[in-house]
């Protein structure tokens, strides 16, 4: 599903962002990255999602090798994956249904396939209430809702969410993990990026913990070994 083998990230400037980083995710997983500012968790979601490119190592996901991906493929990769940000990213002029039949209409799904999905991913994140409302008319952990129904609207076997609770009240961001632990559930794949240790704590689940490029720990054991560094 996820797999990063002896991964080496070096930007322009010099900076050596990941240091042999490597990482095997399976299908139908959950798991927390974890680690302090700075320490390359943006950097390896960013090598998942394609939109940079390793300077060494592989890096496979769902079947796609991304180091020697045709620029025709990227389509497919972007189909089988959602992906969901920190702040939230939803187009203002839009209302929530729309929002998120924007994302099947990307991809090209029928207008029937849009009426048929997009009220039962609603329903999923608790917003079929709210279709008719804009992002600006609701809270903030609703609009990451929207978000998540965006990001899961295709069906895609791997959603990755980098900092999705950093805007959040702790109430609100303990509901959205658990929204997304209830996806995993589902059958979908879960990377989420944090550094909210209380969060990662209320949860029993794999925890990757990077420092300073390189994994440090990973395990059903928390935030231990992060903790110590
Ligand atoms: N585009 C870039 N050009 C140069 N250096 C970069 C770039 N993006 C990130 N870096 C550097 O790479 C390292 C890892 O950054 P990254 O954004 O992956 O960390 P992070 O763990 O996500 O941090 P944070 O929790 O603050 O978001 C840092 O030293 C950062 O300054």
């Amino acid at each position: 599903m996820v797999q990063l083998i002896d991964v080496f990230k070096a930007y322009e400037n010099g900076t050596k962002a990941l240091k042999g980083v490597n990482i095997k995710l399976e299908p139908g997983e959950f798991a927390f990255l974890v680690g302090p500012s700075g320490s390359g968790k943006s950097t390896i979601m960013k090598l998942i999602t394609g939109e940079i490119a390793p300077t060494d190592g592989t890096v496979v996901v769902n079947g796609f090798n991304l180091v020697n991906i045709k620029m025709s493929k990227m389509p497919f990769l972007r189909r089988s994956l959602g992906v969901i940000f920190q702040d939230f990213r939803l187009i203002q002029k839009k209302t929530v249904y729309e929002n998120v039949a924007f994302a099947m209409h990307a991809v090209g799904a029928s207008p029937r396939e849009i009426r048929k999905r997009v009220p039962y991913v609603l329903n999923l994140v608790g917003l079929d209430q709210k279709a008719k409302m804009r992002p600006f008319e609701l809270s903030g952990g609703e609009q990451q809702r929207v978000a998540i129904a965006r990001a899961l609207v295709n069906n895609p076997s791997l959603i990755v969410a980098d900092e999705p609770t950093g805007n959040l009240d702790p109430a609100r961001s303990l509901e959205i993990l658990m929204l997304l632990q209830k996806i995993n559930e589902l059958g979908t794949t879960v990377l989420v990026v944090t550094h909210e240790k209380a969060l990662v704590d209320a949860f029993s689940q794999r925890v990757i913990a990077i420092d300073n490029g390189r994994i440090i720990s990973d395990g059903m054991d928390g935030y231990y070994s992060y903790e110590e560094v």
